[in-house]
Parts: C-alpha cells; sequence; structure tokens
C-alpha cells in the first residue's frame, strides 16, 4: 500500500498556486484567512514577486510537469493588484519555456477592479477567471467589505457584466458562512440567473487563535481554538448542501456544472474528483508566496508548514520531498477509526484535514468538524447519485435523473 501511494505521488502532476501580489488586497473581508498573512513578511510591504522569481518559477513550474498540458493558477491577496504589464510578461515567459506543452491560466480575483483592458487580455490569452461572489447582495455584502467598510456587491457586478461583455470564460468562487447558509434555494436561483454555469462553493471554517506577530486566525495544528462567528455551522452546511442539491437535480443536471456534486457523482463511480478535499490524499497543490516561499497548501500557509524557498532548493525537490508527500498522505493515514468505518468515506475521505479538530464519538481526535454535515448530505444525494452512476454504466445520460428526480420529490418526499 506504502508503495503504491508513494508510486502514484511520484508520477502524479503537481499544481502551485502563485501569489503575484502576495497577500495584498483591496478589499477586507471579515472572513478572509489570508489577509492576514502579510504579518508573516512585515520587513516586505509591498509583497511584490519580483521579474528574477517570476521567470525561475514560470522555467521550474513547466519543466516539473511530466504532461503535455500544464496548468498555472494565479491567486492571492488579490491578484489584479498587479499590472497589466506583469501578466503579459507571464504570458511571455509562458511561451519561452513552453517547450511544445500546452499552457493554461487561471486568476482568482475578487472583480471589483475589472476593466475592459483586463477582459481584452483574458480573452485574448484565453484565461478562466474565477470571480468571488457569495450571492444576491445582501448574503454578498455582510462579510464581503471594501478598505472603507463599504459594500462591493455592485462592483463585483459590474466586474461580472465586463466578463459576459467580452466572452471571457469564467466561474464563481462562494463561500458558505454563517449568515448566507441559510438561503440555500436564494443563492442557487441567484446564480442560475446571472448566467453561472461553474459554480463552486467553500464551507468557511475558521477558528480564532492570537499570534504575537497579529495572526488572528488558528492552524490544524492548534487544538481547543475557538470558532470564528462567521463559521457555517455542521447542522447549516447539511442543510444547505441538501437544499441546493434539489434545485439542482431537478432542472440543471448537465447545464449547470456545482463542483461539490460533480466530485461526488466522481467519487461515486470510482473516478478521480478532481477537489482535493473530496480526494483520498492531498498534498499536490502548493502556495507560492511572492518571495519565493513556497508552503504546503493554500489553506497551510503557516510557518511550520513552510516547506522552503524554490530560490534555494528546486520547486520539484521541495513539492515532491519527503514532507510534502508526508503532508498529502496523512489525510488518508489520519483518518479517525469513525471516518474508517463510515460508508461514505469512499465519498468523503475525511474531508480537508484543515477542518478535522472535532473529537469522534469514542473520544478520538481528527474527526471532520463538518461531518455531520457531510453525513446528511451524502445520505440525502444516495439515491440520486446511485440513478446517475447506474444511466453512467449503461452509457446513458446522468442528466436523465431529473425527470426520476421531479417524479420522486412529486411522489410526497
Ligand atoms: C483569499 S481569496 C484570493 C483571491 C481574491 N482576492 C478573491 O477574493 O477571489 C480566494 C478565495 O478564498 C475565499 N476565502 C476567503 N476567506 C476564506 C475562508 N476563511 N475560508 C474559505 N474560503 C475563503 C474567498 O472568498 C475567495 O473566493
Ligand atoms: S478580496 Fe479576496 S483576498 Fe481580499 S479580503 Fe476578500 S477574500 Fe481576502
Ligand atoms: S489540506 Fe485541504 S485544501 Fe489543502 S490540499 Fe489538502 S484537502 Fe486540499
Ligand atoms: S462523513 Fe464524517 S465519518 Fe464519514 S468520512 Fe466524512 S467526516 Fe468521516
Amino acid at each position: 500500500m506504502d508503495e503504491i501511494l508513494s508510486y502514484r505521488q511520484y508520477v502524479r502532476p503537481f499544481y502551485v498556486m502563485a501569489k503575484p501580489a502576495g497577500a495584498r488586497c483591496n478589499l477586507r473581508c471579515t472572513y478572509c484567512y489570508y489577509l492576514e498573512k502579510s504579518n508573516l513578511y512585515p520587513a516586505a510591504p509591498a509583497q511584490t514577486m519580483s521579474d528574477e522569481l517570476l521567470e525561475r518559477f514560470i522555467r521550474d513550474y513547466i519543466a516539473a510537469q511530466a504532461g503535455d498540458a500544464v496548468s498555472f493558477a494565479w491567486h492571492g491577496g488579490e491578484t489584479l493588484l498587479r499590472s497589466r504589464d506583469f501578466y503579459r510578461r507571464v504570458v511571455e515567459l509562458q511561451r519561452r519555456y513552453a517547450d511544445g506543452r500546452q499552457i493554461d491560466n487561471s486568476i482568482q480575483t475578487n472583480g471589483t477592479l475589472l476593466d475592459d483592458a483586463w477582459c481584452e487580455f483574458f480573452r485574448e490569452n484565453g484565461w478562466l477567471v474565477g470571480i468571488s461572489l457569495d450571492g444576491p447582495p445582501e448574503a454578498h455584502d455582510l462579510y464581503r467589505r471594501d478598505r472603507q467598510g463599504g459594500p462591493t456587491f455592485e462592483a463585483v457586478m459590474r466586474g461580472v457584466a465586463l466578463l459576459q461583455k467580452h466572452g471571457v470564460e469564467w466561474n464563481a468562487l462562494a463561500v458558505v458562512n454563517r449568515h448566507n447558509a441559510d438561503d440555500p434555494a436564494g443563492f442557487y436561483r441567484f446564480f442560475r440567473s446571472i448566467g453561472c454555469r461553474f459554480l463552486q462553493f467553500t464551507p468557511v471554517v475558521e477558528r480564532i487563535l492570537p499570534h504575537d506577530d497579529g495572526r488572528q486566525l488558528a492552524s490544524a495544528a492548534d487544538a481547543g481554538a475557538p470558532l470564528a462567528d462567521f463559521s457555517v455551522t455542521p447542522e447549516q452546511w447539511g442543510r444547505f448542501t441538501c437544499a441546493l442539491f434539489d434545485e439542482w437535480v431537478v432542472g440543471d443536471v448537465g447545464r449547470i456544472f456545482v463542483q461539490l456534486f460533480d466530485a461526488t457523482l466522481a467519487n461515486w463511480v470510482g473516478e478521480a474528483p478532481g477537489v482535493c478535499t473530496l480526494s483520498k490524499n492531498c498534498g499536490h497543490a502548493g502556495a507560492l508566496e511572492f518571495n519565493g516561499d513556497l508552503y504546503a497548501c493554500d489553506h497551510f500557509v503557516f510557518p511550520e508548514y513552510k516547506l522552503g524557498n524554490i530560490l534555494e532548493t528546486p520547486l520539484t525537490e521541495l513539492m515532491r520531498g519527503p514532507r510534502q508527500t508526508a503532508f498529502g498522505d496523512a489525510k488518508l493515514r489520519a483518518l479517525p477509526t469513525q471516518c474508517r468505518r463510515c460508508r461514505y468515506l469512499f465519498a468523503c475521505n475525511g474531508e480537508c484535514p484543515r477542518n478535522r479538530f472535532e473529537r469522534t464519538r469514542e473520544g478520538e481526535p481528527g474527526l471532520n468538524y463538518l461531518c455531520k454535515g457531510y453525513q446528511r448530505f451524502f445520505r440525502h444525494a444516495e439515491p440520486y447519485m446511485d440513478f446517475m452512476r447506474n444511466e453512467l454504466m449503461h452509457r446513458r445520460a446522468p442528466a436523465n435523473v431529473m425527470e426520476w428526480a421531479r417524479k420522486r420529490m412529486g411522489d410526497g418526499r
């Protein structure tokens, strides 16, 4: 088993989320886990990735990939605080080092700084743009505030309209928090109404632990830290995912792609889920800070999870080294007995290790805080997932589930 694990680790591609503007941002979202990472770099307030580092990263990242396609992910902080010239240079360097590979780029942004020129750049270069949007204005604006504390919904929607005008490929990245989790139907209908076809949503789960350097959030290793009040509860998460699933399964299968549902179906048929949180192992997506520091994961940017600096140690060595391999394999190895015996282990895999700070019924540590919510979701989705798996096995479209679901729900559930 161990041999198989390490063999897979070796041939599997790895990804790196690059932070060209570090943790700098024009907004001040209450729940943001990244803004406070500036405190790790007090001596470099500008947090700007240098041209030397950019070139080294692009060259080494392309060279490290075994396949024909290489995917770059630009992340932050706010990515659009860097100029278009910076990203033109990215494209130029990618062409220089591509060596016949196909290069893809995705960029995550809060959307408020988009204008025609940015959209033209993304369209011309075929970049996929991820937009952070938490639902309709009353859901979005509570936590997604600008520096002055003002709302941002309208600015984001102006950005979305520009992307649509220019025909830029985009998807929405929403977070589910204590506030917006109670209106799943309104949330889903909103995204449908704005023409969003690719929807990802992440549960916000943070705990508070003040550090001497000014950071306020706990890492997975910090036992006993209290929950931040914007965190979604397991009960909310369960209700939210079930109700959203009901909206989707009666009308939008094959039309709107919801990452959680696609990944669940993939696990149901024994395929790779395409999202780390529901995979058996993880550790194949590092986070690269503006100065070359590489961390185990975007959600593990804590000093104790720093792998090294790519200007000092080759990127491949850090990503394929024993520390990162152990980090990724721990997702499976550290599962508590309750998870190992769970009937939904194949679908859940204990979800993300950063949320495993609860104890099991037997008092064993390492249970996922959202466990109850996931259990409820998998139980709820099970008959529909079984139906879709059966359709796929018989080479029929999973979208046939919609008619079956409508009848089933009409039949008095
Ligand atoms: C840190 S931001 C960086 C990129 C850009 N500034 C943006 O907002 O899209 C990346 C994503 O993380 C989400 N996010 C922020 N804080 C989070 C948290 N505590 N838990 C989960 N996701 C969070 C944001 O909503 C956003 O979609
Ligand atoms: S826009 Fe992104 S980086 Fe900025 S505060 Fe909000 S979530 Fe954090
Ligand atoms: S720690 Fe969580 S977010 Fe990071 S790679 Fe693993 S599953 Fe994904
Ligand atoms: S649903 Fe709960 S018990 Fe089952 S694998 Fe997930 S976290 Fe573990």
